[in-house]
């Protein structure tokens, strides 16, 4: 698929949709059951480009990984049982692959080399090997330590313990950190300014790892081992249910049932947000999977109105900023979002491709050094854009162009990275 054509929707989105896993769970899953020494059942794994990285990079480490058809099945060779990789290790577009296999890899007793696509080729990682090499890794990067391909050299002792204050608020830092401190030699301390992402922590608490939170403050002991359940559920992604939240919100007649979202309180800043500017969403049969809240969701169109997003809630909402830009194009009134600067270093600068590629259909948008204002009251055009090969980019599209008058979206086969059933999804809620 090269480009792709959505048409406007005319008489609302209707029925149910069933949010695949979440991606960030689902990484974590393949990796830490690697790490144990019993087979893990992991069901409703994401089964999306970057979760797959992840899962070849594990293979390739010698952990034994199977697909049954319905569920993915890790047999690992316990926390000490990776094992030298035959060749360079392909991170593919994923982030979160490379930045917390990093971490896993730092303490080990042989090389591994990463690279990546272009996209990855271009992203900071600097971030990640400078705490890496304050615990004593050695680590080799192009563009003075910076950037991918990267080299991690055996490491003869065990690392040091580290107190780190967070830089920057990101789950895939604090990850790294948080996984090279189970092969330290005492305990490792991360302080965070806005809490991230807690998948990590949750996770790592279930197999049995010492790890405490207290506020802020995160404290990891060296383990031994790591023993997990004999099956891990991975509720469905909230920022993939992100995209029908925002379409059914702002396409009138709209009325959908959105099953099996992760409502993990660092991940719902999108509900938040969009509750504040008047959506109507309902929570229905809320549960917990595997130690995640999980609830049904119950969306209707509603009449929405600008809203101001700052810094503290960016990490809690951080993947979801190109969708609400949408919403805040059609809303009443200014949105304003700042401290976003992370989204420069996304897949693609997403505040700028943002910039670019919405000002093609619609009026009104203002791009800032570390965020966006956005004008509503505005009707979308039919017009042509490029995701720059970054699926939120895509998706956010593709909501632009089912609320407006229909839209070619360039390089749309990005979504396979996080939401490869995406497009016949809409088709399915136009029915
Ligand atoms: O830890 C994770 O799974 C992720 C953390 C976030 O990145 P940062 O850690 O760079 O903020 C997010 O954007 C990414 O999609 C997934
Ligand atoms: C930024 C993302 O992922 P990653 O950092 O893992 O590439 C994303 O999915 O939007």
């Amino acid at each position: 698929m090269a480009d792709k054509i959505i048409e406007a929707v005319n008489t609302g989105l209707h029925g149910e949709v069933t949010i695949p896993g979440d991606k960030s769970i689902s990484h974590r899953s393949v990796m830490f059951a690697g790490l144990c020494n019993t087979p893990v059942r992991i069901v409703n794994f994401l089964r999306a480009q970057d979760c797959m990285s992840t899962v070849k990079c594990m293979q390739s480490l010698g952990i034994d990984i199977k697909d049954n058809g319905t569920d993915i099945v890790v047999c690992g060779n316990g926390l000490h049982g990776l094992k030298e990789p035959q060749k360079i290790i392909d991170a593919g577009n994923s982030g979160t692959t490379l930045r917390l296999m990093m971490g896993i890899l730092a303490g080990q007793k042989f090389v591994t080399t990463f690279c990546g696509d272009d996209s990855l080729s271009r992203r900071p990682m600097g971030r990640v090997i400078l705490p890496l090499m304050q615990m004593g890794a050695q680590i080799v990067g192009r563009n003075k330590n910076t950037l991918l391909p990267i080299t991690i050299v055996p490491q003869s002792d065990d690392l040091q313990a580290i107190t780190y204050k967070m830089p920057m608020a990101s789950a895939q830092v604090k990850s790294a950190v948080l996984l090279a401190g189970l092969f330290a030699k005492d305990t490792t301390t991360i302080i965070e300014t806005y809490p991230s992402r807690d998948h990590t922590e949750r996770m790592l608490k279930a197999f049995g790892a010492d790890i405490e939170v207290l506020d802020n403050i995160i404290k990891i002991r060296p383990a031994e081992k790591l023993t997990a359940p004999d099956s891990i559920e991975i509720p469905g992604d909230i920022s993939s249910a992100a995209y029908w939240l925002v379409a059914a919100s702002i396409i009138k007649d709209s009325d959908i049932f959105i099953k099996n979202v992760g409502m993990n309180p660092t991940r719902t800043g999108i509900i938040d947000v969009l509750k504040d500017m008047g959506a109507d969403i309902g929570l229905v049969n809320e549960r917990t999977a595997s130690g995640e809240p999980v609830a049904d969701l119950h969306v209707r169109y509603a009449k929405l109105h600008g809203t101001q997003i700052e810094a503290e809630i960016i990490p809690r909402l951080v993947d979801e900023i190109p969708v609400i830009a949408v919403a805040a194009a059609v809303a009443d009134g200014v949105t304003t979002i700042s401290g976003a600067q992370e989204l420069r270093v996304k897949e693609s600068d997403r505040l700028k491709v943002i910039y670019n590629e919405f000002s093609k259909f619609t009026a009104g948008i203002v791009e800032k050094e570390d965020g966006l204002i956005i004008t509503g009251n505005n009707t979308f055009k039919n017009a042509s854009c490029d995701s720059c090969d970054d699926h939120r980019i895509a998706m956010s599209l593709a909501v632009a162009g089912a609320a407006g008058a229909g839209i070619n979206i360039k390089q749309a086969q990005c979504v396979n990275i996080s939401y490869p059933e995406f497009y016949a999804t809409l088709d399915n809620l136009k029915k």
